[in-house]
């Protein structure tokens, strides 16, 4: 392995493990000396079978059994140890990847393929830990064999075991040259098939459109395309696989033939016993199977090695919404939100925001309205921290925003969005998500205040009933109220409601507007506001515009300006 090979950044992943794989290289040291020992027992025996000497060849046996005994045994802590080692490795890889992508902002996974990461953290995780376990389990014994096997065919011979070596380099070189082959080739099919995996999770999570539009020859013919070059990839990896064991296989048998003829040389010239060399034969075959198993270890390696890359590659992302290492806990708030001299773009040649000034009063609820794409759900998401403007600060009952923990900031502000997505686990949980262990009788309390506790009841094993994929599908209007329901029971001081632009049935509706008008009470409310009753209702609308508020007031005083939101208000509410 090169020095800039990404395998070494796993090295501090081992060190955790380190007694584990302390005591699993011991047995597998002893499991090495067996080797010569083997060898050393086949010749005797091969000699004392030569003598006719039985009372010999049974004593040989005897102790025969012992050795396999003994060699049993400490196989079996080296493979559990090995196993163990490997595993808990794989699994703080894992964990240590799913966590960091936690830590990253909502950004990065607008662009990123969640197809992508979620093979990522699956199949090349379970890579990277086979490549690891085979390194414990396979490739380390195989070597000490190697080398405890080498040392002995030297001690019995050194012209003979030069005569067999002589092969050895050009092997290595041909298998280095193999590896770096496969690892092109393999990185090619990993990217293949992440990309299949992408397509998969667009197209399934798209299908009503797809539906709609009647798109399934177009995406069964991309995804033919997409598993063609998928296919294509995989071949050319193999067919280097294929020609490296032929190569390496056919080398392997010349040098045995050229053994046998080096050896019957040694014998007559009295360098070698016949017994000798019947131990030195064992050694060599001894030599074969550890020969393959490393061929076959580096070509996985160098495989694995592109999963690796590709895990490092997502550690090695940073948040662009990162908390001060000094961020002190948002005590609990009153609710008073500014927005001061606010700039903000996705992109830096494409402006959302424009030196936006906002000043929300605690308990005051504020409408934002203005065309689609205007930035309303770009100055809500700023709150929370999704994303960070590039100039000006956000403040909260005077504290910035950025001088928090960000867990501090967020349990203060509950937000209740357009599409509502429920997670796979029961009604309960989905209302108390985010909470390990939660108290059912505030998740009940909290249900019947969205006006859902009635609904749930009904269901077939009431708050334990599943949802979410393999679950009962609840109707739009039980969705959003299962999210107010999740609001109250954070019971944050702001709230963000993005308000739903499909309409509910009237007594679905009214049930919905219940349940907010208790779930805003007493809080500072910004509400994305598609619907008359709710800006009728704000304290203050604000209509959004070139990335700034180009008018505030109540809805009254607005219409009677008659300017922008008097307009608004023709096109989209009257
Ligand atoms: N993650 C993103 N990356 C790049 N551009 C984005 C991103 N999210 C939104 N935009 C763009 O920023 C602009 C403002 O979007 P935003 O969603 O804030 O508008 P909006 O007023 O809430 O619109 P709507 O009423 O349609 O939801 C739009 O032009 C949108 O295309």
């Amino acid at each position: 392995m090169k020095q800039s090979s990404s395998y070494w950044q796993l090295l501090p992943f081992f060190r955790p493990h380190w007694q584990t794989i302390a005591k699993a290289l011991a047995c597998t040291l002893g499991f090495t000396a067996f080797w010569p020992l083997l060898a050393w027992l086949v010749g005797e025996i091969a000699g004392y079978i030569g003598q006719g000497d039985v009372n010999a060849i049974a004593q040989f046996a005897g102790l025969a059994a012992i050795i396999f005994l003994v060699r049993g045994t400490v196989q079996y802590g080296q493979d559990t140890l090995m196993a163990s080692a490997a595993l808990a490795i794989a699994l703080d890889l894992r964990k240590q990847v799913y966590t960091h992508l936690h830590q990253l902002s909502v950004g990065y996974f607008e662009t990123a393929k969640t197809g992508d990461l979620s093979y990522r953290l699956t199949e090349e995780i379970d890579r990277v830990g086979e490549v690891i376990y085979k390194f414990f389990h396979q490739f380390t014994p195989c070597i000490l064999q190697l080398i405890v096997v080498l040392g002995y065919m030297i001690y019995i011979n050194w012209q003979l075991t030069l005569g067999t070596l002589i092969v050895a380099p050009l092997m290595a070189v041909l298998i280095g040259w193999f590896g770096e082959k496969l690892l092109t080739f393999s990185r090619h099919s990993q990217t293949r098939t992440s990309n299949l995996a992408s397509l998969l999770t667009e197209v399934f999570n798209g299908i009503r459109l797809v539906q709609a539009f009647s798109a399934q020859d177009y995406e069964i013919s991309r995804f033919t395309l997409e598993s063609e070059y998928n296919r294509r990839a995989k071949f050319r990896a193999e067919q280097i696989k294929a020609i490296q064991f032929v190569v390496v296989g056919f080398l392997e048998a010349m040098s045995i033939v050229f053994l046998f003829l080096l050896g019957g040389w040694q014998i007559s010239q009295n360098n070698l016993t016949g017994t000798e060399f019947i131990s030195y034969v064992t050694a060599v075959a001894l030599l074969i199977d550890p020969i393959a198993l490393t061929t076959s270890n580096y070509s996985e390696f160098k495989q694995g090695e592109a999963s690796c890359d590709r895990l490092f590659e997502l550690l090695a992302i940073q948040s662009t919404v990162r908390e001060r290492s000094d961020a002190t806990i948002l005590p609990v708030v009153k609710g008073k939100v500014e927005y001061q001299n606010i700039n903000f773009a996705y992109l830096p040649e494409k402006p959302i925001l424009n030196h936006l000034n906002l000043t929300v009063k605690p308990g005051e609820m504020v409408a934002l309205v203005g065309a689609s794409g205007a930035g309303k759900t770009t100055l809500v998401n700023l709150l929370p921290r999704f994303y960070d403007p590039q100039l000006g600060q956000i403040l909260i009952d005077g504290v910035n925003i950025r001088e928090v923990t960000l867990s501090s900031l967020r349990k203060q502000i509950g937000i209740v969005p357009q599409e509502v997505i429920l997670f796979s686990g029961t009604v309960a949980q989905n209302i108390a998500f985010g909470q390990i262990y939660y108290d059912l009788k505030e998740v009940k309390t909290a249900a019947e205040i969205a006006n859902v506790h009635q609904f749930i009841s009904q269901l077939p094993e009431g708050y334990q009933t599943l949802v979410g994929e393999r679950g009962v599908n609840l109707s739009g209007g039980q969705r959003q109220r299962i999210a107010i329901a999740r609001a109250v029971l954070l019971n944050p001081r702001i709230l963000i409601l993005d308000e739903a632009t499909s309409a509910l049935d009237s007594e679905s509706e009214a049930l919905v507007q219940e349940a907010l008008e208790r779930l805003m009470k007493n809080k500072t409310v910004f509400v994305i506001a598609h619907r008359l009753a709710t800006v009728r209702r704000a304290n203050r609308i604000l209509v959004i515009e070139g990335g700034q508020i180009v008018e505030s007031g109540t809805h009254n005083q607005l219409l009677e300006k008659g300017e922008r939101y008097a307009r608004y208000y023709a096109q989209q509410f009257s």
